[in-house]
């Protein structure tokens, strides 16, 4: 197994970049999608999300990202209430989602010109940022092409640059490694593991396993709405008792299915 990497070098208990959730709830309809949610991130972590499918990760994030509104709880990003202060919230926030939107007409350049204007941004600081982003990133090929004509993992280069245009202290990377080759996903997740050192929160969802083990400090089980644990990958092995992620995430779904069918015996 990959062992977590190196702590952060500077991790503070800083609320500037971290996350609070506090029994978090929200429906569609009659069907609850979280339920009860608690947990805190913080800056200088990579925070992965677990769970089977429909287990909530999405809306979670979805919620966090100030796109959704939770029907219960509080969450709190840097301190600011993402229902509440959605502004603030927006500033301090990167979101990488499945949709890999682009407007194909577009070079890479004059997107990430475009969202920094929208930031705020001056061109000059604009472009100071796109040179560091191509540093970061390597944005060859893409900095000066139309978006209709990259590949996959070029388009996702340019959204997650786009995200981290104004230099969020938080990055929320909903299955942000799906669909990427070997080397489009090395280049992702070597981002993730720096973007996180400079006291920054990364929250990181995905379903593969050697992505949690490599890059997330501690990671959250979500299943059916509720929260299971929040522990680090050598945490959860200890408590299962079992000899890799995959097995313990396993162990957990069962022990869980388990306590359900005890409770409705
Ligand atoms: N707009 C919606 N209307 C009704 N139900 C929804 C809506 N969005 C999500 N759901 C339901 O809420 C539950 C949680 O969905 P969500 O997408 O948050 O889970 P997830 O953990 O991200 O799943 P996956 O891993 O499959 O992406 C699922 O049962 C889903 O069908």
């Amino acid at each position: 197994m990959t062992t977590p990497h190196d702590a952060p070098t500077r991790r503070t208990a800083s609320p500037e970049a971290a996350l609070q959730v506090q029994d978090l709830g929200k429906t569609y309809g009659a069907f609850r999608a979280l339920s009860g949610v608690s947990f805190e991130a913080h800056a200088g972590e990579v925070f992965g999300l677990l769970g089977p499918n429909g287990a909530g990760k999405t809306t979670l994030l979805r919620v966090i990202a100030t796109l959704l509104h939770p029907d219960a709880g509080h969450a709190r990003l840097a301190g600011h209430d993402v229902t509440r202060e959605p502004e603030r919230v927006r500033a301090l926030i990167g979101v990488v989602n499945g949709g890999m939107g682009l407007y194909d007409r577009l070079t890479g350049r004059e997107t990430l010109r475009y969202f920094a204007g929208l930031y705020g941004m001056t061109r000059a600081q604009a472009d100071a940022r796109i040179a560091a982003l191509d540093a970061d990133l390597d944005l060859s090929g893409t900095l000066d092409t139309r978006a209709g004509s990259y590949s996959t993992g070029m388009r996702q280069k340019i959204v997650i640059a786009r995200a981290v245009i104004h230099d969020p202290p938080v990055l929320v990377l909903d299955e942000a490694a799906s669909g990427l080759d070997v080397l489009a996903r090395r280049a992702l997740l070597d981002f993730v593991k720096a973007y996180r050192q400079e006291n920054r929160l990364v929250v990181y969802s995905t379903h593969v396993m050697s992505e949690v083990e490599e890059v997330c400090d501690r990671v959250a089980v979500l299943e059916r709405g509720e929260l299971l644990t929040v522990d680090t990958v050598p945490g959860l092995l200890a408590r299962t008792g079992q000899p890799s992620l995959e097995r313990a995430f396993f162990a957990l779904m069962q022990e869980r299915a388990l306590s359900r069918a005890g409770r409705s015996a």
